[in-house]
């Protein structure tokens, strides 16, 4: 939905800087049109309503209406309602197009604890940046004539899986044009950051009840690291993922830069990051990537 005209919004009861509105709101879609902006000379009020509202799919759906007053009569603008899935996706390719030239090629490396959304997230994120798709996991099973990650671990242990990694992302840290999803022990060796740092590594910093709650709705038996506690899908997997982030912490703190879905949802106005779309957390790297362009310079 377009509106037209306006230098500053009034919206929920304080006034934004139009530019400002993508950025405090990077689903919403508001586009001013730069002639409309320069012949805008009048000293005009625009206010704009705005609701949302959630459909029976879960999509957002947003509608604003534009008031403009001008000498003590007031006019609608423009009203109108989309969706905000169309919107993030707009705004996601438009981000991409920002920052592919910045990115220049590297590869993206996502980290992050089992179920974070890498793979989710990884597959939006390479298709709107042109990039390819690799999941470090399935590479793993590949080489070891595809065997299961959970097969791995039991006929020859974690020691055997964790060298068979780093051998994968030395390969991979040769490529160009990769979004990567990592395993998500990759972060505790040394050896795979030297690797990883020949790219760009983001962070999908996700609660961990969120986590045990993603995982438990498809079960924890491809999880090596998870099935042998005793419990329901979603105890089990929230009192190992603990123990997991507790150790792990640190090592994830190295990526260039982190996602939080806290962060995201209280941007969003969101109470919960379950309402958050694997889009709109592509969105988030994007603005991310963007932001750590400069110290990745050289
Ligand atoms: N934003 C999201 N909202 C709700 N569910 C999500 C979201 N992102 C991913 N999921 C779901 O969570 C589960 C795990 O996602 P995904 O496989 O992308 O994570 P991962 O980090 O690649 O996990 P792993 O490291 O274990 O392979 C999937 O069932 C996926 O559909
Ligand atoms: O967190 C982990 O250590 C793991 C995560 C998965 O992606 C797999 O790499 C494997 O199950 C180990």
């Amino acid at each position: 939905m377009d509106v037209n005209l306006a230098q500053r919004m009034q919206f929920s009861s304080k006034w934004i800087e139009s530019d400002k509105f993508y950025r405090k709101y990077p689903t919403c879609s508001l586009s001013l049109t730069s002639k409309l902006k320069a012949k805008q000379k009048l000293p005009v009020l625009v206010s704009a309503h705005f609701q949302s509202k959630r459909n029976k799919n879960g999509h957002k759906s947003v509608s604003l209406k534009a008031f403009c007053s001008y000498k003590h009569s007031a006019s609608v603008l423009e009203s109108g309602s989309s969706s905000a899935s169309s919107d993030e996706s707009l705004i996601l390719k438009n981000k991409s197009q920002e920052v592919g030239p910045c990115i220049n090629g590297r590869c993206i490396y996502l980290v992050g604890m089992m179920g974070s959304g890498k793979t989710t997230v990884g597959k939006i994120l390479s298709q709107v940046l042109g990039y390819s798709f690799c999941d470090c996991d399935s590479l793993v099973e590949q080489e070891v004539d595809g065997t299961s990650v959970a097969e791995i671990f039991k006929l020859y242990g974690e020691g055997f899986f964790r060298n068979k990694e780093t051998e994968a992302l030395k390969k991979l840290s040769m490529m160009h044009r990769l979004v990567v999803s990592t395993g998500g022990g990759a972060v505790i060796r040394p050896i795979n950051w030297k690797y990883m740092h020949k790219g760009i590594s983001v962070w999908l910093d996700v609660p961990l009840e969120a986590l045990a709650q993603r995982i438990a709705a498809v079960g924890t038996n491809s999880r090596p690291l998870l099935h042998h506690e005793s419990g329901d899908e979603y105890t089990k997997a929230l009192r190992r993922l603990s123990t997991l982030l507790e150790e792990r912490g640190e090592y994830y703190a190295n990526a260039n830069a982190r996602v939080s879905l806290e962060n995201i949802a209280a941007k969003l106005g969101y109470r919960d990051v379950s309402s958050i779309t694997p889009t709109a957390i592509a969105i988030e790297v994007e603005l991310r990537l963007d932001r750590a362009r400069d110290p990745l310079d050289g």
